[in-house]
């Protein structure tokens, strides 16, 4: 039997990092997506008593026999069932940290090792020790703001909830899960963000699982109607960097300086709604104005992130030299390298957006575009 699962990566309009401190945040599924095929073996296999996960963009192979992942991760301290998703305890994650070890991932692509957890917590969560293989691709960029830990998270969970859906008729093409498949995924995604992002919001894994565009604060979710063209275009400054600690960086300014990042939250949370009713907005204001003041929005943001000390200069780098062709920046997803946002406002011609490019490509960053508030998760049998 084999289920094929899919979710897109996002970009963050305003509010990250605030978000994860109660703020408003406003985000968009992106057409980009991360691929999952889970294949279960017949009885006959060779491989049916192994658990196999297959990177295929990165040529890796990870392989576990079921009576190892039996003998290594504590069944009875696992409170979770699949229907009622629960967090990894610490002492879980530490028996699962054991099996990463021995796969013996490459020094270079040791930033893995949390996904490749992640994994684990996932599958034998929600399938116990079955056999399997798992096969991921992705479009997205890894660890680069647009999501790609999300993206992973919630296409695994798709498939694998979407393996227990006794209705498997061969229908054509992609199809979205049932309200109450995708709130389960959506849990059990998180509960993996968790592992990966340390204390993530669950913006990335919402928008990836519900699609379109969304307004969120403090896990209530706000699916937005857009009523004007948004175009952006995305530069990935290709240099690497972790959500995680990003995040706990932010965290422990606030622990120092709590009034002060207080404020800064508080603006995040104003320029996220304001954002929000623009974007919905059916009054007769212009295009070009409500263009005008989400600029402005941005540009707002983008001074608030540095303030909370999540910029780089690589993403300096990005909005100045965009904003010598009269466009607006702003970092999106957790910052620190990454990938970075410009409006591509209606009136402004190709060859402005096309010589911004070959000046930010100059620089060996990668400018593409991709369209905004496509579809969430999705499954084919
Ligand atoms: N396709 C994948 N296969 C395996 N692991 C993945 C995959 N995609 C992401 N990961 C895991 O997620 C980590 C990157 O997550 P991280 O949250 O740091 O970045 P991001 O999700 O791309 O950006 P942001 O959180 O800012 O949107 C990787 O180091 C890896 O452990
Ligand atoms: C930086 C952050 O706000 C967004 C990452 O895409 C983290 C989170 O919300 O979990
Ligand atoms: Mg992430």
């Amino acid at each position: 039997m084999e289920v094929k699962a899919r979710a897109p990566g996002k970009i963050i309009l305003a509010g990250e990092h605030a978000v994860v401190h109660g703020s408003t945040a406003v985000a968009a599924a992106i057409d980009l997506y991360t691929y999952v095929t889970l294949r279960l073996p017949l009885q006959s296999d060779e491989n049916s008593d192994r658990l196999t996960l297959q990177l295929k963009d990165l040529s890796l192979e990870f392989s576990w026999s079921v009576s190892r992942l039996k003998e290594v991760i504590p069944n009875d301290s696992n409170t979770s069932s699949p229907s009622t998703p629960a967090s990894c305890s610490g002492e879980i994650l530490k028996s699962i940290a054991l099996l990463v070890e021995e796969q013996n991932i490459p020094e270079e692509k040791i930033w893995l090792s949390s996904g490749i957890s992640t994994f684990l917590w996932l599958y034998t969560s929600i399938r116990g020790f079955s056999p399997a293989t798992v096969i991921i691709t992705t479009e997205l960029p890894y660890g680069s703001g647009l999501g790609s830990s999300a993206a992973f998270c919630v296409a695994l969970t798709s498939a694998l909830i979407a393996s227990s859906i006794s209705d498997k008729t061969h229908r054509e093409g992609w199809c979205s899960l049932d309200e109450t498949n995708l709130e389960l995924l959506n849990k059990w995604a998180f509960e993996g963000e968790k592992i990966i992002h340390g204390k993530p919001s669950g913006i990335d894994n919402t928008v990836s699982a519900y699609g379109n565009m969304i307004k969120f604060c403090s896990g209530e979710i706000t699916r937005l109607q857009s009523n004007m063209p948004l175009r952006m275009l995305i530069t990935n400054t290709k240099v690497g960097r972790n959500t995680k600690a990003l995040v706990s960086g932010v965290s422990e300014r606030t622990v120092r300086h709590p009034d002060a990042m207080k404020s800064v939250f508080n603006a995040v949370d104003s320029i996220s709604k304001e954002l929000a009713a623009i974007i919905q907005s059916k009054d007769e204001v212009s295009v070009t104005e409500k263009e005008e003041s989400i600029k402005e929005l941005m540009e707002i943001n983008q001074g608030l992130l540095q303030s909370m000390g999540v910029s780089h200069s690589s993403i300096d780098t990005v909005i100045r030299t965009t904003l010598k062709h009269k466009l607006t920046s702003k970092l999106t997803g957790a910052g620190g390298g990454g990938c970075v946002l410009t409006l591509l406002p209606t009136v402004v011609s190709g060859t402005v957006v096309d010589k911004a490019v070959e000046e930010l490509e100059s620089y060996g960053f990668q400018c593409f575009t991709a369209s905004i508030g496509g579809n969430g998760a999705e499954i084919c049998f």
